[in-house]
């Protein structure tokens, strides 16, 4: 008897023992509150919470971008937000987006580390991934000077001229045959080929389907990178284990990426077909290739960077054409200005081209307006090295902010109006005024991030979309099935997009085609 109840005993202390374990185990890995008040402010003010996952419904909702903007009117524009025991700070207003890359750009220029690190695509290769070091600062260098920057912009014009042609006839072909258009598919294309071609001198081919394996490589990253991306913002063990979850998808992905990159760089190495180098590729191979270059890369950082492009410009670009000829369609007053203004500037004859979007000032106002309404991107997140002090409040180093970019841009203490579609906002805003009032200005509008680490294509992205949208309305009259252009968001892996994209119907709007201006031009 007094055997069995020692043995009771024992049991119920090893169980008590392990309860107690188990409890501290959930409370370190669950419950633990990031740290108090340091150096005399406070972390930023929180809001209730769930159990365990703290707010993580919160950013897996299906708008989580309009969700927390409703959060941050409530609580205010820079909150705490807890992901199981992993502190997150919401930034939510143009003054706090001001603030952030004004005072604390260097320190914010991190990404966190990459999901899945032997990944083509999202790993230790990545330029996006990639921490603000000598490797960013010497690929950045590369892709502003050999592919982005405005003079390079320049010299590849011809190439994007081509593809505005070729998307042009195809338009005609489809209003002759009386077809719909999917919009972000047909500019899919475009952005594409005209990425692929400015890289390594020829777009993708669509007869061995190699376009088209590009292009749903393009997709497919999309709607992954949106799984993996929150990984890269945890600390262990949930980023381990989120990693572990997605990691035979993401290497299946990246595993395709190499199979198309390695085929074009062993092809472009090998001038099997004549074409001619760019000035990107062979700069990247140099620095691959040569004992002496001025900084050393591997193959699988060209690739990854070839993806990372692919990646960030082409669905981008394709959605805010689909939102910007969405809008147009929707207020016929803007599609008749518009009308004006590029016919009075380019004429009826010859199609829209590059050159001609400096002197039309409403388009760019439009396409403004549509980014600054629908940004593709409506968050980003960063993650500063060192403690910050942001306004009143202290924010730790390491500790992930997320920029709910839709919700600085409808901030209704800065923009008047934020729900309203007016295009007219931007006509006086950006030439006039003091050098510093216009860096505030750009600050707060953030589409494409902000600082050193804001997006660089966005020249190529204005310049894409302009001409596009310039020679929608140039060339054709639009219809769309059903009686409405419904505005209804949806969330696609990290990109904002329409709900209920319409379908829409060309109508060429002249007997004669436009001429293109490239030197081969032919109908
Ligand atoms: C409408 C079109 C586009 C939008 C709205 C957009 C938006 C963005 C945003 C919000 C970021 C994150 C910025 C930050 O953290 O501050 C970004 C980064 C980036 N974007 Fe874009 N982007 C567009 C088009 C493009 C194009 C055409 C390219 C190039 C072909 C491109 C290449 C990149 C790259 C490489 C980064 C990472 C930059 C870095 O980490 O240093 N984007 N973009």
């Amino acid at each position: 008897m007094a055997t069995m109840i020692i043995l009771d005993f024992q049991c119920c202390f090893i169980f008590i023992s392990l309860c107690s374990i188990f409890s501290f185990l959930c409370y370190k890995l669950f419950f633990k509150k990031p740290s108090g008040s340091i150096r005399g402010c406070d972390l930023p003010p929180s809001l209730p919470s769930l159990p365990i996952i703290g707010h993580l419904h919160l950013l897996l909702s299906t708008l989580p971008h309009k969700s927390l903007q409703k959060l941050s009117l409530k609580y205010g524009s820079l909150i705490s937000l807890r992901i199981f025991n992993n502190p997150i700070v919401l930034v939510s207003s143009a003054s706090v987006a001001y603030e952030i890359f004004r005072t604390h750009d260097v320190n914010i220029s991190f990404r966190g580390s990459p999901p899945i690190d032997d990944s083509l695509f999202v790993g230790s290769w990545s330029f996006i991934f990639s921490p603000y070091g000598d490797h960013w600062k010497f690929m950045k260098k590369l892709m502003v000077t050999k592919l982005l920057g405005s003079q390079a912009l320049e010299r590849s014009r011809f190439v994007r001229a081509d593809e505005l042609h070729r998307f042009y006839v195809s338009l005609l072909d489809k209003a002759g045959k009386k077809e719909t258009v999917d919009m972000v598919k047909e500019t899919m294309k475009l952005s594409n080929n005209s990425i692929c071609k400015m890289i390594v001198g020829r777009s993708c081919s669509e007869e061995n389907g190699e376009a088209e394996k590009a292009r749903s490589l393009a997709s497919e990253s999309i709607a992954l990178v949106n799984k993996v991306v929150l990984g890269s913002l945890l600390r262990p063990p949930f980023k381990k284990l989120l990693s572990s979850l997605f990691r035979k998808e993401v290497m299946a992905l990246s595993s395709r990426f190499d199979e198309l990159l390695e085929r074009i760089l062993k092809e472009y190495e090998e001038k099997l077909d004549g074409h001619q180098g760019t000035e990107l590729m062979d700069a990247l191979l140099e620095a691959y290739q040569d004992e002496n270059a001025e900084y050393k890369i591997t193959r699988n950082h060209i690739k990854s960077f070839v993806a990372d492009l692919l990646f960030a410009g082409t669905d981008t670009t394709a959605q805010t054409t689909q939102w910007t000829m969405a809008e147009i369609i929707k207020n016929p007053d803007i599609l008749e200005r518009l009308r004006e203004e590029i016919d009075t500037v380019v004429g009826k004859t010859r199609l829209i081209q590059e050159t001609d979007l400096p002197k039309l000032p409403y388009l760019q106002a439009v396409v403004k307006e549509v980014l600054r309404m629908h940004p593709p991107g409506s968050f980003f997140a960063r993650v500063p090295q060192e403690g910050c002090r942001i306004g009143e409040f202290y924010v730790p180093e390491e500790t992930p902010l997320i920029v709910n970019v839709y919700a600085v841009m409808r901030d209704p203490e800065y923009w008047e109006d934020p729900d309203e579609f007016k295009p007219e906002r931007f006509l006086t805003s950006s030439k006039s005024g003091k050098e510093d009032e216009k860096r505030e200005k750009a600050l707060k509008y953030i589409p494409f991030g902000g600082g050193r680490r804001g997006c660089p294509g966005e020249n190529l992205a204005y310049v894409i979309l302009g001409s596009v949208v310039g020679m929608m309305v140039q060339g054709f009259d639009w219809r769309i099935k059903g009686d409405r252009v419904d505005l209804e968001e949806s969330i696609k892996g990290l990109t904002l997009t329409m709900a209920h994209p319409p379908k829409f119907i060309p109508v060429a709007r002249t007997v004669n085609p436009l001429i293109s201006n490239l030197p081969n031009h032919k109908l």
